[in-house]
């Protein structure tokens, strides 16, 4: 791929279509037998999310793979009946929600901690915690897989680190200086093998409470962290923009796939506060 930066300055792979070969890859990973945890939250209103998102990951998501979806709702009734694939399956977890939208999503940290600890350990290999407000619209397989795995933002591909929305205060812990940062990372995609993360969870939950306790929040709650995080800890494979489009924004010619994608929303109408 000629078009596109292929890998990172610190040679971790930047993953596009037409960059790996999936039969080398599957044969790898088919033969360790891997369980791939996935975390997905739907409180309030996201719980009309689920039902595309679920359905979608079953056709196109880790496909052959053992999955577990370990989906966090205070809304149980309204989980949607999908049919899932062998060896595929999930688990609901009642989870309160919050009057702020910031607060549902940054305290997904420390709820993938806590999952990770006490469920996770011996049950999964590697773990993806997604952005329910997205569908699966191709394939996405053990290509992405990695010890720690991140995906670059559609809306920062590109452009320069003057542009990254970067939490910019110094008094908050996701503080990153102008002249520092490689990419601006999307909080959607989170991934790895599940020490990696959990560390990285643990890590920007424990930054999270310092930040409340000196009544801060960054930019982009969690989002902030997570790239702060990335800063000082590289991960090793970046999945690009093809793993969490915008549908919103015009399709480039080196995007030769789109494999999970933002779904519009409409703020007002399913977020609990503006
Ligand atoms: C594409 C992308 O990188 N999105 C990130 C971005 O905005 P987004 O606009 O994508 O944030 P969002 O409103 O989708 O919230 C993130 C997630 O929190 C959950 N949720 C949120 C609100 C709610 O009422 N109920 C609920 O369940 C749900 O799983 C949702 O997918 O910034 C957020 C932090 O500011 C997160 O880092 C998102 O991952
Ligand atoms: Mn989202």
């Amino acid at each position: 791929r000629p078009d596109v930066s292929t890998t990172t300055p610190w040679l971790a792979p930047i993953v596009w279509e037409g960059t790996y070969d999936l039969t080398v890859i599957d044969n790898i990973y088919k033969q360790q037998n891997i369980t791939v945890a996935v975390t997905v939250f739907a409180l309030g209103k996201y719980i009309r999310f689920l039902k595309d998102f679920l359905e979608s990951a079953e056709q196109h998501f880790m496909v052959g793979y053992r999955v577990h979806y370990y989906l966090f709702t205070d809304r149980p009734d309204e989980v949607p009946t999908v049919t899932l694939g062998e060896g595929r399956q999930l688990t609901v977890i009642k989870t309160e929600t919050s009057n702020r939208w910031q607060e549902i999503s940054l305290r997904r940290m420390e709820r993938i901690e806590k999952l990770i600890e006490k469920e996770l350990i011996d049950k999964a290999d590697y773990i993806f915690c997604l952005d329910v407000d997205s569908k699966f619209h191709a394939h996405w397989g053990a290509e992405s897989l990695g010890d720690l795995v991140g995906v670059l933002h559609a809306g920062f591909f590109g452009t320069s680190r003057k542009q990254f929305t970067y939490e910019r205060r110094p008094e908050s812990q996701a503080f990153i200086p102008l002249q520092e940062g490689d990419y601006y990372y999307g909080g959607a995609v989170i991934g790895g093998r599940l020490d990696k993360v959990h560390k990285l969870v643990k890590t920007c939950r424990m930054q999270l409470d310092v930040d409340r306790a000196n009544h801060i929040e960054a930019a982009w709650q969690e989002e902030s962290h997570l790239n702060k995080y990335f800063l000082y800890n590289k991960p090793s494979k970046l999945l690009s923009p093809e793993y969490l489009w915008d549908d919103t924004k015009g399709k480039p010619s080196y995007m030769k796939a789109v494999r999970f994608s933002q779904v519009f929303k409409k703020y007002a109408e399913v977020r609990p506060n503006p």
